[in-house]
């Protein structure tokens, strides 16, 4: 069993997949073998034994139905009553009568699904075979999909998914129409991006995934970091370092009306360990009060943090944000480019220069530059629209929301679920956006070497952030300030490994 934090499209999985098929690898087998071991100890788990349990295998028309058909009937043959669900007009031949010949038993599916959804949401477990990686992503239609709906009115089971809850967008994570939830997806081979990006991983439930010896080729399609890969992208100080050697950052952050933005954002970076933190802006005062390491006016930076806290009636603010893009990311600084400096960016930028949008501030971004997207639009895709934004703008996108996906140069994306739910708090972003201009002003050097560092280190502020608040408050509501407060230990505590 392994934690998934790589996946690969489903026609890398393909790929993969036909090398070791035409040497005779039983990779279905050692699919449902491994899917029956799974059901079986969750079985125990629910029930405290296997042999007696009733089972319901939902079974489409290709081989994620077959699987499950092999699997159950390796439960039939250890005492669980299993009853399959044949949901199309073909299913996997040699599956079904594998099953039949155990004892378990097959009925076709049709309207009225009322007596069979009784029987699904009375099972100890439903395994969903209907759809794998050769999904549309367009949901489960018609009898299928009534018959998830009818589950689902009467109090869904414990579910298994079968390589990937059928029905989402398996490259994309889209989640149209409708999907059955699972509390556990046991994924065969490589894992798929739906696994990891939102909307649908929720669906996943928890994932494990069982090598069947694939080596998909190419790069993975999304990744997720890991604490562990912390310490090879943090500015970790050499022995000789001095304040100018480690990074300076320049923050134009909040105003008269929103010091808050400004506090947060500049404490962060301190926190975060930048060499220095230099501060452009009317809220200088309550900076320096907060933070007296923090330097007030011009100076020589290596990145910056633009726009927390500006609101688009501050003149002043906004004329260093706009002088700043009309020169500083030509030197080759990197930024980034939060809240109110969203809707000045010029219309091409590096990936050295980092969007922080949430959902509703990137389809902002997007329509000034064309596309027809709303808010929800973002959300229903938020893969695609981080994409689209990056070869727009040119720059690194790191999209808010409870996961977090980054979208970067060279193909790069990062799908981040670090942070609890009640991060999502006034001024949590001000903080993310210090944190990661630290990093950035840290290894500047190495984003102009390896452009597609800068997601790598939008991706571990994510990390970092979303485990901050954790550290601050495990369970429980969180102040922002809170947050960057456990900015210092919990970058110690990952970089320890
Ligand atoms: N990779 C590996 O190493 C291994 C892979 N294995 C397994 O194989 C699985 C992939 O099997 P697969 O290719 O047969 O595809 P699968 O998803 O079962 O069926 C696709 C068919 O469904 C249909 N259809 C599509 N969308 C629909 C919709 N929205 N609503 C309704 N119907 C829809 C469409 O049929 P059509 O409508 O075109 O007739 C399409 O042809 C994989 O996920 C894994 O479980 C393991 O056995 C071994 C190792
Ligand atoms: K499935």
């Amino acid at each position: 069993m392994r934690v998934v934090l790589q996946t690969w499209t489903s026609a890398q999985v393909r790929a993969a997949e036909q090398p070791l098929l035409a040497a005779g690898v039983p990779l279905m087998e050692r699919a449902a073998f491994a899917l029956h071991v799974h059901t079986a100890a969750a079985l125990r788990e629910l029930r405290g034994g296997v042999a007696g349990a009733r089972v319901v295998v939902l079974v489409g028309p290709g081989n994620n139905g077959g699987d499950a058909l092999y699997a159950g009937a390796l439960l039939a043959r250890r005492g669980v009553a299993v009853h399959a669900v044949l949901t199309a007009t073909r299913a996997h031949e040699a599956g079904l009568a594998a099953l039949l010949r155990a004892g378990g038993r097959a009925v076709q599916l049709a309207e009225p699904v009322d007596e069979v959804a009784a029987l699904a949401a009375g099972a100890d477990v439903v395994l969903d075979g209907v759809l794998g990686i050769g999904a549309d992503g367009s949901g489960l239609r018609g009898v299928s999909g009534a018959l998830v709906d009818a589950i689902v009115a009467r109090g869904r089971p414990y579910v298994v998914a079968v390589d990937l809850p059928s029905g989402l967008g398996v490259d994309d994570g889209r989640r149209d129409g409708v999907v059955l939830d699972a509390d556990l997806t046991v994924t065969f081979g490589a894992a798929k991006p739906c696994l990891l990006l939102p909307p649908g991983a929720r669906a996943a439930g928890r994932v494990v995934l069982v090598d069947l010896g694939l080596d998909p080729a190419g790069a993975p399609e999304v990744v997720r970091l890991d604490p562990s890969d912390v310490a090879a992208l943090w500015p970790v100080p050499a022995p000789d370092a001095h304040k100018y050697t480690r990074g300076v950052l320049g923050v134009v952050a909040g105003s008269r009306a929103y010091q808050g933005a400004a506090v947060l954002t500049t404490g962060a970076a301190v926190r975060a360990g930048v060499g220095m933190v230099r501060y452009l802006g009317d809220a200088g005062d309550a900076v320096v009060a907060a933070h007296p390491e923090v330097v007030v006016g011009h100076g020589r930076v290596q990145a910056w943090v633009f726009g927390p806290g500006v609101s688009p009636d501050d003149a002043g603010q906004r004329r260093r944000i706009e002088y700043a893009f009309e020169h500083v990311l030509e030197r080759g600084e990197a930024a980034v480019v939060d809240a109110g400096a969203l809707e000045l960016l010029p219309p091409h930028v590096g990936p050295h220069a980092v969007l922080t949008p949430h959902a509703g501030e990137l389809a902002r971004v997007l329509t000034l530059r064309g596309e027809q997207v709303d808010r929800a639009g973002v959300e229903a895709e938020p893969l695609r629209w981080a994409r689209r934004a990056h070869e727009l703008t040119g720059a690194t996108v790191l999209l808010k929301g409870p996961v977090t996906v980054v979208a970067g140069a060279h193909g790069a994306v990062y799908a981040q679920a670090d942070a609890p739910a009640w991060l999502s708090t006034a001024g949590a972003g001000d903080v993310l956006a210090g944190l990661l201009g630290a990093l950035l002003a840290g290894r500047v050097d190495d984003v102009h070497d390896d452009p597609s560092l800068a997601a790598a280190l939008a991706a571990t502020a994510a990390l970092v952030h979303g485990r901050a608040a954790h550290r601050a408050n495990p369970d429980g509501p969180i102040s922002a300030r809170a947050v960057a407060d456990a900015l210092p230990g919990t970058i110690a505590e990952v970089l320890a490994g």
